[in-house]
């Protein structure tokens, strides 16, 4: 790639960044407004109370040492410690980081977790390290930002390209550095580790129960319906996999590189045999489509469940399908929602939709402060409880308000954090 091309789409990133983070604070503002709070709220809570920014020497394999750049954005406090994965990838930015520490806090609150909203990110491509470099970038995250995160301060997670065995080496390097077992530390661990039955699968169960909700909303049944889901990583392909195990045709499904279509329904099982370990599974094929095509298709339900900003002014007439749920962060932007809104497409939005994982996560946390271990029969029962109610809170709150599902979401979201920032004389 040359330097002008670099610099192009870094600044195509930086600018699509920029929009996560001012959308979402206009809709904090729209939220605040409708619940008549003044305009002190919304300056508290339109950018994290903390940002930290990290470079990180990484000893390659070749020898050489590579700089990183990583960060932990703490959105707000006053609930209790902040909470909310880290992503490695190429495309991370400070402001796409506020903005997604924004949207964990919003989450806790729609859900009801005694929780604010935190995130990180470091800018790399995990996809080209080898095993023991990414675990030299994970450990030299954790003792980069060892000060500001901890069991009762702010509890890391996976996200996008990161799993349970970079949770495994960030807890041991906290708890190295603390000098005691740290499991609290960070969720999304594997069980051996003091992990969560049911983590894994969380975000695509909580995903799973709003489309059910959803479909009987509009009124059709999950068993035939036709859905497509974008991104075919933790969240995509567990998702893939519970529709096709509820009687849906899963008719397209991608990842970074392309996407999967066959109207008679794909082979899920297969394909998530065959996805490697950042859900990859489209270079097996020759017969693939875009992103852009997949997200057009036609279909009852579909689920993007990769990356911000896909769902877009220029593609949002396009869309076909009935209900809209986001499992990713952000994919669908402001003028979007509007345009889908108008057009009768329920969207179910990321805060609400996306809400499993950080649920689970909780529970994982209570569980190693406890040290008394749940049933994975009982972690779903809860979710499931959780999910349902939260749905239910946020659609009524949008049916009476008469107000899209994220601004409804937006509402229920933040009014926790708001009241305990009142009560503890912030604001
Ligand atoms: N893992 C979790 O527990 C949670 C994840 N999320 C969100 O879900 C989304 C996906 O996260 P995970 O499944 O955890 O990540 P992952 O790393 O397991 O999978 C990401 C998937 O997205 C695809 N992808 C990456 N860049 C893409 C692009 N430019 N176009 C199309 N596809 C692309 C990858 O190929 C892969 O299939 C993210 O927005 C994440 O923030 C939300 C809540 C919890
Ligand atoms: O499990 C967690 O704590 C956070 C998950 C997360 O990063 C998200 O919901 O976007």
């Amino acid at each position: 790639m040359t330097a002008q091309n670099t610099t192009d789409q870094k600044s195509d990133n930086h600018h699509e960044n920029d929009n996560v983070l001012q959308s979402t604070q206009s809709v904090i503002a729209d939220a605040l407004d409708k619940l008549g709070y003044s305009s002190e709220v919304y300056e508290l809570l339109k950018e994290p109370i903390r940002m930290l920014t990290v470079r990180i020497p990484v000893k390659m394999d070749d020898g050489s040492t590579k700089i990183f750049t990583g960060y932990r954005a703490q959105h707000n406090d006053a609930v209790g410690p902040t909470k909310g994965g880290v992503r490695f990838h190429p495309n991370v930015s400070e402001t796409e980081v506020k903005a997604l520490s924004i949207w964990m806090s919003l989450k806790a609150g729609i859900v009801d977790l005694p929780y604010g909203g935190g995130k990180g990110g470091i800018i790399c491509d995990p996809r080209t390290m080898s095993f023991r470099e990414l675990e030299r970038l994970s450990r030299g995250y954790v003792r980069a930002i060892s000060q500001l995160v901890g069991p009762t301060k702010d509890i890391p997670a996976p996200d996008v390209f990161t799993n349970s065995q970079i949770m495994a080496w960030m807890m041991d390097e906290y708890s190295r550095i603390r000098e005691f077992d740290s499991p609290g530390f960070i969720t999304g661990k594997p069980l051996v580790l003091g992990g969560s039955h049911g983590r894994e699968t969380a975000t695509a169960k909580g995903v799973t129960i709003c489309i059910r909700e959803a479909a009987a909303k509009k009124g059709f049944q999950l068993e035939g319906a036709r859905v497509v889901v974008q991104g075919f990583g933790n969240a995509g392909s567990f998702l893939a996999k519970f529709m096709h195990d509820a009687g849906a045709k899963v008719i397209a499904i991608s990842d970074a590189y392309g996407g999967l279509y066959d109207p008679e329904g794909l082979d899920i099982d297969y394909l998530l045999e065959r996805r490697d370990s950042f859900g990859t599974v489209t270079k097996l094929f020759k017969d693939t489509i875009t992103n852009q095509e997949l997200l057009e298709l036609d279909c009852d339900i579909l689920v993007p469940a990769a990356i911000e900003n896909q769902i877009t002014e220029k593609n949002a007439n396009q869309i076909k399908a009935t209900i809209v749920v986001e499992a990713a962060n952000g994919p669908t932007t402001l003028e979007a929602t509007r345009i889908l809104s108008e057009r009768g497409i329920l969207l179910v939005p990321d805060v609400l939709a996306s809400a499993g994982g950080v649920t689970v996560s909780y529970f994982e946390w209570v569980q190693n402060n406890q040290g008394y271990y749940w049933t994975e029969e009982e972690v779903e029962e809860k979710l499931e409880k959780v999910m349902v109610k939260s749905f239910e809170t946020v659609y009524t709150t949008a049916m009476n308000r008469k107000v899209n599902m994220r601004l409804a979401a937006y509402m229920v979201g933040v009014r926790k954090m708001a009241e305990a920032s009142r009560f503890r004389g912030w604001i």
